[in-house]
């Protein structure tokens, strides 16, 4: 059943697989033209309470979401921007990226159908093209990285193995929202597609709130499902509107 809004939530927001539908390449996605407008509109009707919590930087999702413009964390919680209007926090560059990201430019240019995505604070190594060899890619790259420092933690997702620095997730990213002006004393809303979605569930349903998983993919934590982007779009679309019917 598709979960009934309140008009105190606070609403996170996963990008890839739960906005708008994977593509091949990191860069061959579609926006839809109307989901800059729909994300506005849920910014005025939720008091501003809209965040994106994405594996994507911040900087990718002002210039593909433009002109919406909203708080947002990116890297898989390396970085966060509590407001809009708001300068994005990163976590210091991790003293193990330039060597890694050499370190698998030699070791991966002889695995064709890889693409190493390049982000100022984790990298993600993506096999969609040759999901056969995954596992091996995937391991490749574990120990490729494992050397390289404290902190190095490995985050498999669709088809992609990221490299990122321990100690930040989307689950901590959703607490910091949840401390500042915008979120503070709402309720926690959590949309996501994947595995590295759960650490946000986890601190929706820790703060009292629910988790949407959208997609096929299994989760224990899940309150309510939707089956596709195109489906949470719809259902974001009918919110503003469900939420005024309701209010006195
Ligand atoms: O946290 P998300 O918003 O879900 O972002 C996770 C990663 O998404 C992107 O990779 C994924 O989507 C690509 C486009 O559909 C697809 O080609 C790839 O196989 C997926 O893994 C993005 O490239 C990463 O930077 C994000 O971390």
């Amino acid at each position: 059943m598709h979960p009934y809004p309140e008009s105190d939530w606070a609403l996170f927001l996963d990008i890839d697989g739960t906005l708008i539908e994977h593509a091949d390449h990191p860069e061959g996605i579609t926006i839809p033209e109307d989901l800059p407008d729909l994300l506005t509109r849920l910014q005025l009707t939720l008091g501003g309470a809209v965040a994106l919590v994405s594996g994507r930087t911040i900087d990718w999702m002002d210039r593909r979401f433009a002109p919406a413009r909203l708080p947002a964390s990116g890297q898989h919680g390396a970085e966060i921007r509590l407001a809009p209007d708001a300068p994005a926090v990163p976590i210091p560059i991790p003293r193990w990226r330039h060597p890694l990201e050499e370190a698998l430019d030699r070791e991966l240019a002889t695995w064709p159908g890889t693409y190493i995505e390049h982000k100022p604070l984790s990298l993600a190594v993506h096999f969609r093209a040759v999901p056969q060899f995954g596992d091996a890619i995937m391991q490749k790259v574990i120990d490729v990285g494992t050397g390289l420092g404290d902190g190095v933690e490995f985050l498999k997702g669709r088809f992609v193995i990221e490299v990122r620095q321990g100690g930040h997730d989307k689950g901590s990213a959703v607490e910091q929202f949840m401390r500042s002006t915008l979120f503070t004393g709402r309720r926690p809303v959590f949309l996501g597609d994947d595995v590295t979605d759960e650490d946000g569930f986890r601190a929706a349903r820790q703060a009292g709130g629910l988790a949407v998983a959208v997609g096929p993919r299994p989760t224990q934590q899940a309150d309510h499902r939707l089956a596709t982007p195109s489906e949470v779009r719809d259902w974001l679309n009918r919110l503003p509107e469900a939420l005024e019917s309701v209010s006195p």
